[in-house]
């Protein structure tokens, strides 16, 4: 199998296809022979996650549902972040429908991902704070490349990670950890991520991670899948069910929060820090 992937890879025989997509907000290669897909987010300069970003990542993920998809590689286009989690612009003075359009699609979006039944690896190329993380958590195997920053550090800005993203964390480094992690908002170094087992690998370098992705989907491709992806689902359905079940209240508790005069005071002095750097 490896073997064969380096043919492939190196171009000998090119049977990768572009995948046609809507937008080019995402970049999506399968290779025909092996049924692996790369996703590749590509809104610069740091995937900040708007509606259209989702949506297109949505449509992606429901298109996979109908190919011959056997795993999926999440990465992203940008040199140095991975994704810089939602876009606080999304958040920022919206309308409420807008507000809750957004939070719908990031919840469909989340939900496809999370309970894809194929193997799903993050190659987090770079930064990845907040929703980023969440994205790399909802893949089943995190590689980094070195010193990047990863974590849920919503508390850092006068927010609260959602449940979700919460249930997400502790189901990774356990309940102890997340409490810890999340209640300062700490944001990891690669390296601290990989220690506490935030994130499965440390890569040496974007070369090395996107073997390591190809390494990692190469032994879970060698697995019955239906068996496979059974196990994987068993594991997951209570983090899903917990948010399918309550993701009116979860919208509303999002709106009523983004509303606070307190918190769209906080991400407007955070935007303009942003932008000021
Ligand atoms: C009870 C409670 C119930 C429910 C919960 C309710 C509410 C929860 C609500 C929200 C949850 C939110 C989760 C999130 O994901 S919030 C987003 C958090 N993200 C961050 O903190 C990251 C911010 N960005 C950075 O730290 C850096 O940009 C970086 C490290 C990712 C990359 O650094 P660079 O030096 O390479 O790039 P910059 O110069 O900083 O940025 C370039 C450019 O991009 C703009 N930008 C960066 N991040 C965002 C973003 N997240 N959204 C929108 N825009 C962003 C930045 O301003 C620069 O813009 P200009 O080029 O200056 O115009």
């Amino acid at each position: 199998m490896f073997v064969l992937r380096q043919c492939l890879t190196l171009g000998t025989k090119s049977s990768v296809r572009n995948f046609a997509a809507a937008t080019n907000l995402v970049n999506v290669k399968i290779n025909e022979d092996t049924g692996v897909v790369i996703m590749e987010l590509n809104k610069p300069p740091v995937n900040s996650l708007n509606y259209e970003l989702l949506e297109a990542m949505h449509r992606t993920l429901v298109k996979l549902e109908n190919e011959r998809c056997s795993g999926m590689i999440l990465t992203s286009s940008s040199p140095n972040t991975f994704s810089a989690g939602l876009d606080l612009l999304e958040m920022y003075k919206p309308t409420v429908d807008k507000a809750r359009k957004f939070w719908g699609m990031l919840q469909n979006t989340w939900i496809k991902l999370y309970s894809a039944p194929y193997p799903t690896v993050a190659a987090i190329n770079g930064h990845s704070p907040a929703g980023g993380c969440l994205l790399a958590m909802s893949c089943e195997y995190r590689i980094m490349v070195p010193k990047k920053k990863i974590g849920l550090n919503e508390t850092q800005l006068g927010i609260v990670a959602p449940q979700w993203f919460q249930d997400c964390m502790k189901n990774i480094i356990g309940s102890r950890q997340a409490e810890k992690a999340l209640i300062a908002g700490t944001l990891f170094s690669s390296e601290e991520a990989a220690k506490i087992g935030l994130i499965d690998e440390l890569a040496t370098d974007k070369e090395d991670l996107m073997k390591k992705a190809h390494d990692f989907m190469d032994e879970q491709l060698g697995l019955p899948p239906l068996a496979r992806s059974t196990v994987k689902i068993g594991f997951r359905k209570d983090t899903l069910n917990r948010l399918i079940n309550s993701r009116e209240v979860d919208t509303k508790y999002f709106i009523d929060f983004i509303f606070q005069p307190k918190v769209q005071e906080s991400l407007e002095m955070y935007l303009q820090a942003l932008k000021k750097k």
